[in-house]
């Protein structure tokens, strides 16, 4: 078994005073695992994924990344290390529009020294592994296109090229296929699990959609790792 990307222990975290949203008492990704997590609306899984990222801080437990404990970190240092470590895609993909698709692919190595080198150790130049990236993607004719003028399954690709540049350890996905139509979606998530195992990547994926769970290693439906729902459940009982 590879060694663990992620590691949560007794994470426990809620919006309000003595209230818990979440309680985890264990739960981890090994590197190169792809993981599908599951769960109704509002039961918690964008928290979840801000909690390991260092968004948020959880209100007691511990997160652990490629074998760095962050929790009691400062929110400067968890920035720094998410840069470095963690590749990112959100629903609404977050592109910068002012930016070319170039440039928006190129941000993680202009905020992370370390993906800078990667990037430079794989391909020669970050220029070189985001045009690589795209050209695997199928989008490296849009270079030069203002971000705006692209369709929202290019985009989709843009934000992809953008989470792996530099290889981060750990792949971060939130719900990033609920825009696409259905044969989009399938080819999305297998060039995103390719890029993945090329680079051993951990990919931890949200969804909705049970039908993209085939794709993946192992699911997990975030009811079954948070007891925190149960104690509530028990104590209204
Ligand atoms: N900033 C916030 N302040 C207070 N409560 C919040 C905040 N963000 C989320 N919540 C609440 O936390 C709960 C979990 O929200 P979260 O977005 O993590 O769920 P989710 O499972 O990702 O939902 P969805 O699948 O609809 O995206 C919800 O009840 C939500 O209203």
């Amino acid at each position: 078994m590879s060694h663990p990307v992620i590691e949560l222990e007794q994470l426990c975290f809620g919006w309000k005073p003595n209230q818990n949203l979440l309680h985890i008492e264990a739960f981890s990704v090994a590197a190169g695992e792809r993981v599908f997590l599951r769960g109704p609306s509002g039961s918690g899984k964008t928290t979840l994924l801000n909690l390991i990222t260092g968004i948020h801080t959880p209100v007691s437990g511990k997160v652990t990344l490629t074998g760095t404990d962050i929790t009691g970190r400062s929110g400067a240092w968890r920035d720094r290390f998410r840069a470095d470590h963690i590749g990112l895609i959100f629903q609404q993909f977050n592109l910068l529009p002012y930016l070319s698709v170039l440039d928006n692919v190129l941000l993680p190595c202009r905020f992370s020294g370390v993906r800078r080198q990667k990037a430079c150790e794989r391909y020669g130049s970050p220029e070189a592994a985001a045009l690589a990236l795209l050209s695997e993607l199928g989008i490296d004719g849009l270079l030069q296109q203002p971000v705006t003028d692209l369709s929202i399954g290019q985009q989709q690709r843009v934000a992809a090229a953008r989470a792996l540049i530099g290889s981060p350890e750990i792949l971060i996905a939130d719900e990033p296929t609920s825009s696409l139509d259905s044969d989009t979606r399938s080819a999305f998530i297998e060039l995103l699990i390719s890029e993945c195992d090329q680079n051993n990547t951990a990919l931890l994926f949200v969804s909705h959609d049970n039908q993209l769970a085939s794709h993946f290693c192992r699911i997990v439906a975030l009811d079954e790792i948070n007891s925190a729902g149960q104690a509530v459940g028990e104590s209204q009982a």
